[in-house]
């Protein structure tokens, strides 16, 4: 930091609350020059922005994408290789954001990392989020459109297909990282998904193990998960369906008993917590050689299944990071899968700390 940088960042720490304007008179400068620093110190992740709050421990960062999400829902049955009639909703979505709104919404303070584009898309993702997380890290590009996620649902909610138009987080590089890393080693946890480039995963996994920095490791689909490494050293928190792992394995999963084996092998990858999701079946976690299957939560009504494994990541990752135990934990997690599952929303607009708990007991 030079010394003009240094008087800011102090009185920053003595006053985080003071308007430019107020700044600029106490150190005489003009506002626009004080702009110009406090920006590139928030780029520099030395402050967090907006309220410019120093980074802090016990902050978690989400990486990986932020989309916007169209949902076309087929009202009859679906009928392929013609016209469906079908209502359509458009909302922001992308694994990262999902989980860090879920965070936000249970009492977390997190900030995205993540690539977007100039475009309409990206205001309203980031207008959409910024009360539940620090959106300030996130980095705008000229020439690609913000990541979107088109699916089709028939008239149980059930997924029928979906398309991810998402070559921008090719560029979600550890340059930008690096950027960050002021914020980035304070962490608490830093959750990424695998829409970020697999340079980008191994280079935060490195991070994390020379910082001893709990790592969660979040899928997103079957085709970017063949990207991942078949290292797993580092990641605290290694959370799959069951289609994803059967890419990463290259095996058929369909009885129990191949579950645990599934999980098995992922341990012997080295990731200290496996968990595999299996839809209604619930999910099955290891650790230390110590595998036990958890149920579902019986789910009646569903409206729409976009967003119940992000929900199960989120409230399972608050609980442990909040001293719950692991089987909490989980517990936890398919409380808040279940009533994602019967809501139309991605995130459910009412999760809040006291509501996962009071779901948790009924
Ligand atoms: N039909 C269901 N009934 C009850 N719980 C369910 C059902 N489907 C999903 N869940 C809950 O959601 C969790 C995640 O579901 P799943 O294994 O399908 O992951 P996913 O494919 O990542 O989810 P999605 O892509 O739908 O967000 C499950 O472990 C379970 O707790
Ligand atoms: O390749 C991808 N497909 C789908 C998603 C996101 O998954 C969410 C549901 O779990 C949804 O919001 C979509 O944007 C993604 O981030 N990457």
């Amino acid at each position: 930091m030079n010394e003009k940088e240094k008087l800011i960042f102090q009185l920053i720490k003595k006053n985080p609350y003071l308007s430019q304007q107020e700044m600029a008179e106490q150190l005489g400068m003009s506002r626009p020059a004080l702009a110009n620093i406090i920006s590139s110190l928030i780029k520099r992740g030395e402050i967090l922005g907006r309220a410019y709050v120093l980074p802090e421990k016990n902050q978690i960062i989400a990486i990986g994408g932020a989309n916007i999400d169209r949902k076309f829902t087929i009202e009859q049955n679906v009928q392929l290789r013609t016209s469906n009639p079908a209502s359509v909703t458009e909302s922001v979505g992308g694994v990262a954001r999902n989980i860090a709104e879920n965070l936000g919404r249970l009492g977390n303070r997190v900030s995205l990392i993540t690539v977007m584009g100039e475009d309409h898309d990206s205001a309203f993702i980031e207008q959409n989020c910024k009360s539940m997380m620090n959106v300030d890290l996130v980095e705008k590009l000229n020439d690609y459109n913000t990541g979107s996620y088109t699916a089709v649902l028939d008239n149980m909610g059930e997924l029928v297909i979906s398309m991810a138009n998402m070559a921008i987080y090719d560029q979600l590089l550890p340059s930008i990282l690096k950027k960050h890393e002021a914020i980035l080693q304070n962490a608490s946890c830093i959750v990424i998904d695998l829409n970020s480039p697999l340079e980008t995963v191994e280079y935060i996994r490195n991070f994390a193990i020379e910082r001893n920095i709990a790592l969660a490791v979040i899928p997103v689909s079957s085709p970017k998960m063949k990207n991942m490494s078949q290292d797993l050293h580092g990641i605290s928190y290694f959370i799959c369906n069951r289609d994803e792992a059967e890419s990463y394995l290259n095996v058929k999963l369909e009885t129990y008993s191949q579950y645990e084996k599934a999980v098995n092998m992922l341990l012997q990858k080295g990731a200290e917590h496996v968990v595999l999701t299996l839809g209604e079946h619930g999910v099955m976690v290891g650790n230390e050689g110590n595998i036990v299957h958890y149920k579902a939560i019986a789910t009646r009504n569903i409206v729409d299944v976009t967003g119940a494994g992000d929900a199960f990541v989120s409230a399972f990752l608050h609980g442990v990071l909040n001293d719950e135990e692991l089987e909490e934990a989980i517990q936890l997690g398919l409380v808040n899968a279940s009533k994602t599952l019967q809501s139309d929303k991605t995130v459910r607009e009412d999760l809040t700390k006291d509501n996962l708990i009071e779901w948790r007991n009924l």
